[in-house]
């Protein structure tokens, strides 16, 4: 005899639960492309298809990586959600809102693989740069530049030139300064990329804390794949030219810094492991291997 008992009704998510009687509030993407190809005309005739048919969608608060081999279009989709390039086909929202509404808007930090400072200004009138442009006025722009030399570390740091700081101290105030407008979405182009391995992994480990203390969403562009692994909640893998996603990878590794409030198993910053401990996880090397089968398959790189 079948039975009738009727199903178990799934308890709602926090982000699915809306006030008695109203719909369930659907939680708003931070990034959904889809179907986005980009086609470069060549100079002399011809094209280059640097995307082919890229769909991908990014939750609010969450570290997604861009990895793939050289030329495969990992720089392009970055500039495609960050509406410095408008795509041949396809369709980009950023939290819900058409992605040169959401750059108008301010949703967006961006800094690249070169620090790209301003050399007459120090470093506090680096991060105070885009609150000027957008007529802040001076006291708070002040404050929120120190603020922010405080979150990376860069305190006793504001009145000092660009070419008085390291290439590591650089990149931190080129992120301090895309943080300055408190975006909701990041968008890093390999920012690490020119600094030395150990100044990376420590790059890395402060990118983690930047991203559990504010819980900016963040889209990273790297060619490495421990950094992808250290950093990220999901790994897109992209074939080579044209560019697609081949894989999704998620990263699980206990313990890791997450967004706020969701530190897996740690319940602190000071309590969580230690970047060194996570890197040396059995999780980390499965994730690592996992993402590089993903690239082998995906073709040369
Ligand atoms: N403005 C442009 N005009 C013409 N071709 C371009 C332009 N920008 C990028 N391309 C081409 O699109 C393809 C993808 O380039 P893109 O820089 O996105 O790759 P990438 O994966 O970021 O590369 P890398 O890892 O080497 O930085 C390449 O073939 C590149 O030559």
């Amino acid at each position: 005899m079948t039975s009738t008992t009727p199903p178990p009704v799934p308890a709602l998510s926090p982000t699915a639960a809306g006030p008695a009687g109203a719909p369930p509030a659907v939680e708003v993407p931070a990034v959904e492309v889809r179907g986005v190809d980009q086609v470069f005309p060549v100079a002399g005739g011809g094209q280059t298809v640097a995307l082919s048919g890229i769909d991908l969608t990014v939750a609010p608060g969450e570290f997604v990586s861009l990895i793939g081999p050289s030329g495969c279009g990992k720089s392009t989709l970055l500039r495609v959600v960050g509406d410095l390039l408008t795509p041949t086909r396809g369709e980009v929202r950023v939290f819900g809102q058409e992605a040169g509404e959401a750059r108008r808007a301010q949703t967006y930090g961006i800094a690249f693989q070169q620090a790209g400072l301003l050399e007459w200004r120090t470093v506090a009138g680096n991060i105070e740069l885009p609150l000027q442009v957008h007529g802040v006025k001076k006291k708070e722009r002040r404050e929120r530049a120190r603020e922010l030399l405080e979150l990376v570390g860069l305190a006793d740091f504001a009145g000092h030139w660009p070419a008085q700081l390291s290439g590591g101290m650089q990149q931190r105030v080129a992120i301090a300064r895309a943080l300055a407008e408190r975006p909701r979405l990041l968008l890093l182009d390999e920012p690490f990329g020119a600094l030395d391995e150990m100044t990376r992994e420590r790059m890395q480990a402060e990118l983690a804390r930047i991203r559990h203390e504010t819980g900016t969403t963040v889209i990273l562009v790297t060619h490495s794949i421990p950094e992808a692994v250290f950093l990220s909640d999901r790994v897109a893998v992209m074939s080579p030219r044209p560019g697609r996603i081949t894989q999704l990878i998620e990263v699980d590794l206990p313990g890791r810094l997450g967004p706020p409030g969701e530190s897996g198993d740690a319940p602190s910053t000071d309590d969580a492991p230690s970047a060194d401990d996570v890197r040396e996880q059995a999780a980390f090397f499965a994730a690592v291997t996992a993402v590089r089968e993903a690239l082998r398959a995906g073709g040369p790189t």
